[in-house]
């Protein structure tokens, strides 16, 4: 999956808001990545486009070799139900609440074979005859996990899974997550570091960007295409935008950065 450049703005009563300015970002096939960043950063609003459910304002997605972005319906039809999985936020978001586990994933295939059996079987809900609208919120989760990967999708996309569950809950959620998606592509949206941790990379955004990658504690800074920089968080209190930085390379090819005297 290829994000390039995703602008994205929603217009609420007259007024813009940009969401996205300019958001990059690869996934090879098969890795985990996790996206982090402060609330209103543009994590669901990306994860809506990867989905093919918003329409950017520039930019594109391209996953496989179909644009998302400028898709038609019919493709975009065919995309849902084959290559991508979600698994969004709201317990009832893929869910049916009157229908058992099983009746959950048999519907998500209509019938046909699928995954979503095994993941049941791996989380012990194979033989849950309840409604799932009588079942804690881990289960739910668990069964929407399931849901979302019934028919095999290449690429799961995944908003806050763990929300309002307990350590011990979340951590039981996120040991049958990391089982049943083995090999699939997952962007996983989280709030929670400790569930970003169990990713292979934790990508952080900011104020619409991909600001860094890594733990908290030595993130690396991405490049955009436009080529800036962003500057870790710790940085911009004393350097803000419009400050005049001179970027020197030493011999050695060090960069190095250093703040003209605002005075
Ligand atoms: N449907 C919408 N209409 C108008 N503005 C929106 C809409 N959805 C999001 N926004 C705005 O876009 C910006 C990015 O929101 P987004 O939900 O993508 O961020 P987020 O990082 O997922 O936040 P959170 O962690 O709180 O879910 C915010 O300023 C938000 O208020």
């Amino acid at each position: 999956m290829r994000c390039t450049g995703l602008v994205h703005v929603y217009r609420v009563s007259g007024t813009d808001v940009a969401a996205l300015r300019g958001a990059d970002l690869y996934l090879a096939p098969g890795e985990r990545i996790a996206l982090l960043g402060p609330s209103g950063s543009g994590k669901s609003t990306l994860l809506g486009l990867v989905a093919g459910l918003l329409r950017p304002s520039a930019g594109t997605v391209l996953v496989d070799d179909l644009e998302v972005t400028g898709a038609g319906e019919a493709a975009l039809h065919a995309y849902r139900a084959g290559t991508v999985g979600l698994m969004l936020q709201g317990v009832h978001g893929n869910l049916l609440p009157w229908a058992d586990p099983v009746a959950n994933v048999r519907h998500a295939t209509a019938g046909r074979p699928g995954a979503g059996e095994e993941v049941l079987r791996l989380v012990g809900l194979h033989r849950e005859r309840r409604a799932v609208e009588r079942l804690t919120p881990s289960a739910r989760q668990a069964v929407a996990l399931a849901v979302a990967l019934a028919r095999r999708p290449r690429l799961l996309l995944v908003d806050e899974p763990t929300n309002m569950l307990t350590p011990a809950d979340r951590d039981a959620l996120l040991d049958a997550f990391v089982e049943a998606t083995a090999g699939t592509t997952v962007l996983m949206v989280t709030h929670d570091e400790a569930v970003a941790a169990r990713m292979e990379r934790m990508v952080r955004m900011r104020d619409g960007r991909i600001a860094a990658e890594g733990v908290r504690e030595s993130p690396f800074a991405v490049i955009g295409t436009d080529g800036s920089v962003p500057l870790p968080d710790r940085v911009l209190g004393h350097w803000p935008p419009g400050a005049r930085v001179r970027v020197v390379e030493e011999d050695d090819g060090t960069l190095r950065l250093t703040r003209e005297d605002p005075s």
